[in-house]
């Protein structure tokens, strides 16, 4: 190895790597390398105008769209994981919607982990110490914006807050949603979302546009000496000083591709994988490190065994309800008409107002009580109950020590279930079309539509290399709807949103169902439309799970990977259990969490956040 020129490399400039970046770069004599796969895609309109949330998806250079291989619970359908292929991650391209999951969720980790920095308390302070909060301005809070200040930051890096325009619908269904029973919510990041409200949202609520990792942990920084950063450089694995194995696998180097051509970079302390979910395991496979057998066949020589490395994966689902609306303020009219689209399109250039200035989800998460009744619910977890060992063992591929650990998992979910905290679905009012009908072949129409997530799946799966090419995709299986209590609260999902679609005063601009459509009228017809349809949520999370080894974990609490002396993991790939909302507020507070750790002192000291 030459001589290092870096203390750090971080290998993915996404929403965990950007931030970890930029932690250990305040440090000034600390030097930092990002290598990041993707480009700088800040300038461009699909990325910073929220109106234009979703479009950014198509564009093939920034997103990895992995394929799932043939899910066996879905007809043998393959479905397309979304992830963002760019400085900035997944946080260019997701829906920009920013609110935290439930207290007891994130106490599960420290449950799992016996360790109580990972639980609500211990984490709230990296949460806030990411968030540059601003307030609801009189607009949106006569909009119903709501907002604790005890639960948020104010000199953090995500520029977090509401939009300019809320669609009518949106306030419509909240009050339908709350004369369903759901409290309405203070604030959705509190640790208490079995509630409907306005999301909070990462935008600069200075001039509406997106905040992505690279808005908040990079461009502000970028002129600073210590902090280098490779855009368009796919790491392709980690070089190691000693090839043996053992307890102390020491990497000195990276090895990337950029310009079609091999380069190396070595460092002196450590390298921090931040490339996600599905990009961080296969790195590591492609390192060595992982079940031999599976490395072997995908012609990697191993170097360090961890079976689990890629197990343990979990995504939410996401399935729709829409109805034909009599409201004509709505998501479609864009597309219907391109005169009034480029009319609102000028007022955001104007004065970052009109419709492509709103972030258009109110969210209601759902609890185990407002999907089912008491004597399903009762018999869906006696059956998981007298289950659990058979499910754990199916899931675990084969691991027993990960059969323990998803066990403990379904254990803990279960009692949350019966406590009614295990809350299993986001619900989300659209006010425009979605669902699995492209346009060209949909009535040409304005719509509602009430998403319908499943938020707390018991099923697990898996993401593993299966070639040493660098550059080819790994076989990804969620194992989607392996868990009945999974393919039970989707279907429930759809019911309840049904309710909402008809529910007051909602009900006043319902003009009829579209989809799943009349005929789909009991839970069996629902279930079978469903397996048709759903799709990922692009929340996966999992595959290299912080759990003690005796769990089938991968990292430890201080996320370094079992096995090796400088290897840690920053991502939502560390995430030992699911938790019920979108992830990224969750992901940038691991890597805010991480800045913690012996990276800077020698030993696991946290840093007490400021
Ligand atoms: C379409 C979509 C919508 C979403 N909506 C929301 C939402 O509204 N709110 C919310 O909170 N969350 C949302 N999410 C989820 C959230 O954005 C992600 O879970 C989170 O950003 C993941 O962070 P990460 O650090 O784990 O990975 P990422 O942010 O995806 O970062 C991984 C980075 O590593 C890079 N990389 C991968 N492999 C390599 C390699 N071999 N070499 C170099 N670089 C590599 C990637 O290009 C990427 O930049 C959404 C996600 C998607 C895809």
């Amino acid at each position: 190895f030459s001589t290092p020129l870096y203390d750090y490399v971080v290998v993915g400039g996404g929403t965990a790597g950007l931030t970890v970046a930029n932690r250990l770069t305040e440090v000034t004599n600390i030097k930092v390398a990002v290598l990041e796969a993707g480009f700088d895609a800040e300038g461009l309109p699909e990325v910073f105008i929220p109106g234009l949330i979703g479009t950014g998806l198509s564009l093939t250079t920034l997103n990895w769209a992995y394929a799932t291989v043939p899910q066996t619970n879905l007809n043998g359908r393959i479905l397309t994981v979304n992830a963002g292929k760019a400085l900035g991650g997944s946080t260019i391209i997701n829906s920009m919607i920013f609110p935290r999951a439930e207290k007891e969720q994130y106490d599960a980790w420290g449950q799992l982990n016996n360790d109580d920095t990972w639980t609500w308390d211990g984490l709230l302070p990296f949460f806030k110490k990411s968030e540059l909060f601003t307030p609801p301005n009189a607009f949106q809070t006569a909009s119903g914006a709501r907002f604790l200040s005890a639960v948020h930051g104010f000199a953090g890096r995500v520029k977090v807050g509401f939009p300019n325009y809320f669609f009518a619908q949106s306030a419509l269904w909240r009050k339908a949603a709350e004369g369903l029973g759901f409290p309405a919510s203070p604030d959705l990041a509190n640790g208490d979302p079995h509630a409907v409200g306005i999301a909070p949202n990462s935008i600069n609520a200075a001039n509406n546009t997106r905040c992505s990792a690279t808005c908040a942990y990079y461009t502000p920084f970028a002129n600073r000496p210590n902090l280098v950063v490779i855009t368009n450089a796919t790491v392709s694995r980690i070089l190691w000083a000693n090839s043996t194995g053992g307890a102390n696998l020491t990497a000195r180097g990276v090895e990337y591709i950029v310009n079609n051509q091999t380069q190396s970079i070595s460092f002196s302390k450590e390298v921090i994988l931040s490339a996600g979910t599905i990009g961080s395991p296969k790195v590591l496979e492609l390192s060595g490190v992982g079940n031999s057998t599976i490395l072997k066949a995908a012609g990697v020589t191993p170097v360090l065994s961890l079976p689990t490395v890629g197990e343990n994966f979990a995504d939410h689902v996401h399935s729709w309800a829409n109805a034909f609306t009599n409201i004509t303020l709505t998501k479609d009219a864009l597309l219907l008409n391109p005169a009034f689209a480029a009319e609102q399109q000028a007022l955001w250039f104007k004065n970052r107002t009109g419709l492509y200035s709103a972030i258009p989800r109110s969210l209601g998460i759902a609890a185990p009580s407002d999907v089912f009744t008491p004597s399903q619910l009762n018999t869906l977890i006696a059956q998981a109950q007298a289950n659990l060992t058979q499910f754990a063992e199916q899931f675990s591929n084969g691991n027993p020590a990960l059969a323990k650990g998803i066990a403990a998992q379904h254990k803990i979910a279960l009692t949350l279930y019966q406590m009614d905290k295990e809350l299993p679905l986001e619900m989300n009012a659209e006010p425009g079309y979605s669902g699995p009908t492209s346009f060209s072949t949909r009535p040409a129409r304005n719509y509602t539509t009430i998403n319908s997530v499943l938020y707390a799946p018991l099923s697990r799966g898996r993401t593993h290399i299966i070639s040493s090419d660098p550059l080819a995709p790994p076989a990804v299986d969620p194992a989607y709807w392996a868990h009945p209590i999974d393919v039970a609260a989707q279907v429930g999902g759809i019911k309840l949103a049904r309710r909402m679609l008809k529910a007051p005063p909602l009900d006043s601009i319902y003009t009829g169902e579209f989809e799943p459509g009349a005929d789909k009228d009991t839970d069996t017809k629902i279930e079978d439309w469903l397996r048709s349809v759903v799709a990922s949520d692009n929340h996966e999370v999992g595959s290299l799970s912080m759990m003690p080894q005796s769990l089938g974990g991968v990292v430890d609490t201080s996320l370094k990977v079992y096995g090796t002396a400088n290897v840690r993991v920053a991502d939502a790939s560390i995430i030992p259990f699911p938790v019920s909302a979108h992830l990224s507020s969750t992901v940038y507070m691991i890597g805010e969490r991480v800045r913690g750790f012996g990276c800077v002192r020698r030993s696991c000291v946290l840093i007490t956040p400021s």
